[in-house]
């Protein structure tokens, strides 16, 4: 279909694509028009990756906005909100006005209001529902990207009940799926209510293989010969082969660590191919890339880009990521080792593609397990560069011809699952039964059962019953703890309630925390520290930093100490470690896990600082007794953080990345902020020793540190600095000599330039989390650590992030 045909588009677009280098539709966008995507109609297009689904949905977003109305783009990923923001800020020059809502949840994102399009990750969108954002009332065209996500068993039920919950709010809304291509796309069009294009359309050639030995076996049966050299791994005779012929490769790794040391040792397989002048280039690339932040991250990645290669992954600033995808599609940079997120949406096609790991660790499982047809596929539809390649090639990789075999059954060959929906799970039917009865989407049992079924489960399943009764259980759940009331046969939510459901936490999380408080109220545990010599007579348990005391913490011993002194008086405020093991306990954080020898040590540190815990112990017999150690390894992660504990031990002592630290403390930090405001709603006076813990935990230093941790750039190790060298708060940095700062910061002078330029601004991301609006982290860029529950965003790269906890 040629561009002058769309029907119901607004006139300039025509002219808009061609310019764009796009003068007829491909064949899957052609069926979407003749299926009536511009006039309205409901869609699902299930495609293979990179095969024009974005257009598809931004010809029924613009033919909406022409009819007079607003449309929504659901991501599941903020990286692919600004992507996608940028992609759709095209069409402001043509008045169109685009919006981007993710991280720090605005209660209802008012400023909103006045956009066309809005770009919202599903968790950022769940939660404007639950704070009643009026302009989700005149939402005409909504689009839900990745729509094959709902299968996903943490975030899926989001996805699934937000959709359900707008087309409910208004019943003629126009809704687009976008779905890779998957084994059941029928059903996800008959709950949709969708026609549906379901093809394997692509616009270049894919050839799918394996590489084992010297040689390359493709699906059609071919063979060829691919070397690999002696002391040489299979990749990078891929990488190496690849540019002999003038091509780059997408590598697929398991984790972030992986993607980091792949990408550092491919650039010796890349550099010596490299001319001088693409090596001048590089040279430019990498200072840039240094710009962007001045950590180690930022110096391994300037150097693998020296040598032609980078890594990619959700722990990236986007800067620097940004920076990869330019080179990469620049083809100045050769190849890029990447986790999974890349496969997700980002627009870097390259001509061959490597899925190194087919396995990745999951600690639910038990183990590496190995990834989805889906998954595997999506990442092997990356290659291939329209334009450029005659077709792509993705290959995996065996190490014995068993495995060869196993492989071209395993994913080759098969076709790819078909999606399920998770909803009919307790985690995720207990957070969005109380989040649909508290924002008036149902009030009464058969309300919330006719809710449910505009559902992806309902329609799926031929066990109805199933669904009853988890929702009766969770129901009783949500009765017993004060979440929600009923009366004859109504059911309402109760003000805590309410505060729950805004404050985005697992209702299960919320108890937890409130039972905490609650018994720390009524001394419950108190005898144990008062009896056992224990506390008292013990050091502060494994203080940090090379034995020394954190600053400013209240311990295990001064509690004690307080105790024997005054029988009589309140109960001292909790310690900070002991609100860190709190909100580490609960489902929406995710645990550390204990490695071999750990069990030990924790347990020691549970004796004898049993004195600031909140709430009962479980008995060393108790099952859940591993948890909660867990926890405390968590707990004590956290309290080294805030403490001032060097990056690099905590990371060390932790067995986890920079990236895994940002995440539990942010995670932390939203969890103290809801606590907070539990406290205070409760009116159990905890409020203040709950903040300072989450003011400690969120910069990482102690409290004289905090304001010149919080100038960007700055960071906790520079501010120590600053602060030794006489500067002690952003207004001195304003005053001070740039030779001071030179000096404090070692030498840097563009750093030191940077520091005094910043000192003149705030910078919104260190700010503190606003206690009445409890944000929670981003649930997509590394920020939040998964909740068990299905409720809040967890970040599907948890998995990925496990890995690297293990020993693998
Ligand atoms: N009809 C067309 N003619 C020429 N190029 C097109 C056409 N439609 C899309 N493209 C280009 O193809 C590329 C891939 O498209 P796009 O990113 O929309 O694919 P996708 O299916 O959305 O990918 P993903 O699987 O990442 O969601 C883009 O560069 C886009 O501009």
């Amino acid at each position: 279909m040629d561009v002058a045909d769309i029907p119901a588009v607004p006139e300039w677009l025509p002219d808009h694509l061609r310019a764009d280098g796009i003068e007829s539709l491909y064949p899957p966008q052609g069926q979407a028009v003749e299926a009536g995507v511009t006039e309205g109609e409901n869609l699902v297009a299930s495609v293979p990756t990179a095969s024009g689904k974005t257009l598809v949905a931004t010809l029924a977003m613009l033919a909406s906005v022409e009819r007079g109305g607003k449309a929504l783009y659901i991501v599941p990923l903020r990286a692919l909100a600004s992507e996608k923001r940028e992609e759709f800020e095209q069409f402001e020059q043509y008045g169109l006005d685009v919006g981007v809502s993710t991280g720090n949840y605005e209660s209802e994102g008012g400023w909103l209001a006045t956009k066309d399009i809005v770009v919202a990750t599903s968790e950022k969108v769940d939660s404007l529902v639950r704070n009643d954002a009026p302009w989700l009332d005149d939402l005409t065209c909504v689009v839900s990207d990745e729509v094959h996500l709902v299968d996903d068993g943490q975030r899926g039920p989001t996805l699934e009940v937000t959709l359900a919950k707008l087309r409910q709010l208004n019943p003629d809304l126009q809704t687009v799926a976008l779905s890779a291509t998957i084994g059941n796309a029928e059903a996800l069009a008959e709950w949709l209510d969708a026609a549906l294009v379901d093809s394997d359309w692509r616009p270049i050639d894919l050839k799918k293989g394996v590489h084992y030995g010297q040689a390359l076996h493709l699906e059609d049966g071919s063979q060829s010969e691919l070397p690999v050299r002696n002391s040489e791994k299979p990749t990078a005779a891929i990488v190496r082969d690849t540019l002999e012929d003038e091509g780059s490769t997408l590598v697929f790794v398991n984790s972030r660590r992986n993607a980091e040391a792949a990408a550092g040792r491919l650039a010796s397989t890349v550099e010596p191919h490299l001319t001088a002048d693409e090596r001048d280039q590089l040279a430019e690339v990498a200072d840039e890339i240094r710009e962007v932040s001045d950590t180690d991250t930022s110096d391994d990645l300037a150097e693998a880009v020296e040598g032609g290669a980078a890594f990619h992954h959700a722990g990236l600033a986007s800067g620097h990521r940004s920076l990869v995808e330019e080179a990469f599609r620049d083809r100045l940079v050769k190849v890029v080792s990447a986790t999974p997120t890349l496969a997700a949406g980002v627009n870097t096609p390259s001509r061959r593609v490597v899925v190194r790991d087919w396995r990745r660790y999951d600690g639910t499982a038990g183990g590496m397990q190995p990834l989805s047809v889906l998954e595997v596929h999506q990442m092997m539809g990356r290659a291939g560069r329209p334009g450029l390649d005659p077709y792509g090639e993705a290959l995996l990789i065996a190490n014995s011809h068993d495995e060869l075999d196993e492989l071209f059954e395993r994913y080759v060959w098969a076709d790819p699952e078909p999606v399920e929906s998770k909803l009919a799970a307790e985690p995720a039917l207990r957070t969005h039964i109380l989040a649909t009865v508290a924002s008036g989407f149902a009030n009464s049992r058969e309300g919330l059962l006719e809710f449910l079924e505009g559902t992806l489960y309902a329609s799926q399943t031929t066990e109805r019953g199933r669904l009853e009764r988890v929702m009766d259980d969770m129901i009783e759940y949500l009765e017993r703890n004060e979440f929600m009331e009923r009366d004859g046969g109504d059911l309402a939510a109760t003000s805590l309630g309410h505060t729950v459901s805004r404050l985005y936490l697992d209702p299960m999380s919320a108890a937890e925390i409130i039972d905490g408080l609650r018994a720390w109220q009524r001394g419950d545990g108190r005898a144990r520290a008062d009896d056992g010599a224990s506390a008292a007579d013990r050091p502060a348990a494994d203080a940090p930093a090379e034995g020394e005391e954190p600053p400013g913490f209240t311990t295990a011993s001064d509690l004690a100490a307080d105790a024997e002194d005054d029988e009589e008086t309140e109960r001292p405020d909790p310690t900070a470690m002991g609100l860190y093991h709190l909100v580490a306990r609960t489902p929406d954080m995710y645990e550390l896990y204990l490695r071999s020898g750990d069990e030990e040590e924790y347990q020691m540190l549970a004796f004898e600082r049993e004195a600031e815990f909140l709430g009962s112990m479980p008995s060393e017999f108790d099952p859940a007794f591993e948890d909660w150690l867990s926890a405390l390894k968590t707990a004590r992660m956290l309290e080294d953080w805030a403490s001032e504990v060097d990056e690099e031990v905590v990371t060390d002592r932790y067995g986890v990345g920079p990236g895994d630290v940002r995440g539990k403390v942010e995670t932390a930090q939203w969890l103290l902020g809801a606590a907070e405001s539990l406290a205070g709603e409760l009116g159990l006076g905890l409020a203040p020793a709950i903040r300072e813990a989450r003011v400690r935990a969120e910069h990482g230093v102690r409290e004289e540190l905090t304001d010149l941790a919080g100038v960007r750039s700055v960071g906790r190790k520079r501010a120590r600095r600053l602060f030794d060298a006489g500067i002690e708060d952003r207004a001195d940095l304003r005053e001070a000599d740039k030779s001071v700062v030179l000096g404090a910061l070692r030498g840097r002078e563009r750093t030191a330039e940077t520091v005094l330029e910043n000192a003149g601004h705030r910078d919104p991301s260190m700010d503190g989390v606003d206690p009445d609006e409890s944000a929670r982290p981003d649930e997509s860029d590394g920020g939040a650590s998964g909740s068990g529950g299905g409720s809040a965003g967890a970040d599907p790269d948890d998995e990925e992030d496990q890995s690297s906890l293990g020993d693998f």
